[in-house]
């Protein structure tokens, strides 16, 4: 029953929702046909594509990091005496988010707030995450009749992100014997460039997704270089590139970067630090600590993996902070957005058009269209 003393009022259920993974081999084919829907992929190139999850037993990190998380988000909501249930979906595997609405109406809730575990715009990270909710909905039915579902805003400047990320920077730079002239790769998961073009809300701003991640390593290279007295430098690059051969994606990817600085010369180790992740996903394990980790040693690079947030304290008090703002902000007070990245803060309900579908219009809940 809603709780009107709730710190969190109105919301009276906690959602996070997340992508999804295989847990053992005989999920990983369905996974990718889900992931990859629409485009007619052959099973037998999901079975090449999914060679990495078959190469770790066909199971993905990623639900069991959010199971991780989610005790985290607990022990964080129980130590602030907030008693909201806090339940979990996924967009491409078990436990689905139509279930997770289910669960959020036999518990009684008619207000849920959302975390999705990607905290950038773009179609990818935040609008397709909307139409999923519209779908969950939309496949309980009349049940779900009167059910409101919001989302927390894009939250890649919150402090909470911003110190946990610093910290583990601190800490990866400090352990190397030479930092002063180690150079920090941000890495992000490329995307289309035109879901990147069209990122944002539409009127003219677009590439927010590189945009905010350029913005977020800024500040992360001036803090860790203050704490350190260091005078480092960072850039962007990009992992996981899919999609067909002639499309064009973000680039440098992290590799084709690695190997250009090492025949450069000057950079004495590579501080890889996946700011577009928030633990350490599929892509995290295999594109950087497998893949880039060998392209750093074939041409003789050092290399060192900073630690996704995670489960980090900083991280989780932030992500429990953030659901707070959002209540605020719902109940009408005015609120004003915790960021470490000034005048970059998404409103938590999306603008008309934002990040849009390129392949389909479709229904999204939390935005104004
Ligand atoms: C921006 C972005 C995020 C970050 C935001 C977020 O977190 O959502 C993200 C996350 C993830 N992506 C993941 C896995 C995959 N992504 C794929 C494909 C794609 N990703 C894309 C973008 C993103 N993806 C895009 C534009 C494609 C092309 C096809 C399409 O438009 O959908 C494919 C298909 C195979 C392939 O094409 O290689 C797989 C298997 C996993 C699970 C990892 C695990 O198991 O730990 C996670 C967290
Ligand atoms: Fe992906």
């Amino acid at each position: 029953m809603p709780d009107s003393a709730s710190p969190l009022a109105p919301y009276d259920a906690v959602l996070l929702v997340s992508f999804g993974g295989p847990e053992a081999p005989e999920e990983v084919v369905p996974f990718l046909r889900r992931v990859t829907a629409g485009r007619d992929i052959p099973d037998s190139r999901l079975e090449e594509v999914g060679e990495h999850y078959f190469a770790r037993g066909g199971r993905s990190p990623i639900n069991d990091l959010n199971r991780d998380l989610l005790a985290r988000l607990r022990a964080e909501l129980d130590r602030r005496e907030i008693s909201t249930p806090l339940l979990w979906g996924n967009r491409n595997s078990e436990p689905f988010l139509a279930g997770a609405v289910h669960e959020a109406l036999d518990q009684g809730a008619s207000r849920v707030l959302t975390l999705v575990t990607s905290a950038y715009s773009c179609y990818s990270s935040c609008r397709q995450y909307r139409e999923d909710l519209a779908a969950a909905v939309d496949d309980v039915g009349p049940a779900a009749d009167g059910l409101v579902i919001d989302k927390v805003r894009p939250y890649f400047g919150h402090p909470g992100v911003g110190r946990a990320w610093r910290r583990a920077l601190v800490e990866a730079l400090s352990a190397l014997p030479d930092p002063t002239s180690a150079r920090i790769l941000y890495v992000t998961h490329s995307i289309p460039t035109a879901m990147d073009d069209t990122s944002g809300p539409g009127d003219g701003e677009g590439n927010l997704y590189v945009d905010q991640h350029v913005r977020l390593g800024r500040r992360l290279t001036d803090e860790v270089n203050a704490d350190l007295g260091l005078a480092v430098e960072g850039e962007l690059v990009f992992c996981s590139r899919s999609g067909r051969p002639g499309q064009p994606w973000l680039e440098p990817d992290v590799n084709d970067r690695i190997e250009e600085l090492a025949a450069e010369g000057g950079v004495s180790a590579v501080v890889v630090a996946p700011i577009g992740f928030v633990s350490d996903h599929m892509e995290v394990v295999h594109d950087l600590d497998t893949e880039a980790a060998e392209t750093a040693q074939k041409v003789g690079m050092p290399f060192v993996r900073v630690a996704t947030p995670g489960t980090d304290d900083l991280f989780v008090e932030g992500m429990v902070d953030l659901l707070l703002e959002r209540a605020a902000q719902a109940r009408g007070e005015v609120v004003l957005p915790e960021t470490w990245v000034p005048g970059d803060v998404r409103p938590s309900v999306c603008d008309p058009g934002c990040c849009p579908n390129l392949r389909a219009v479709k229904p999204a809940l939390c935005g104004s269209d």
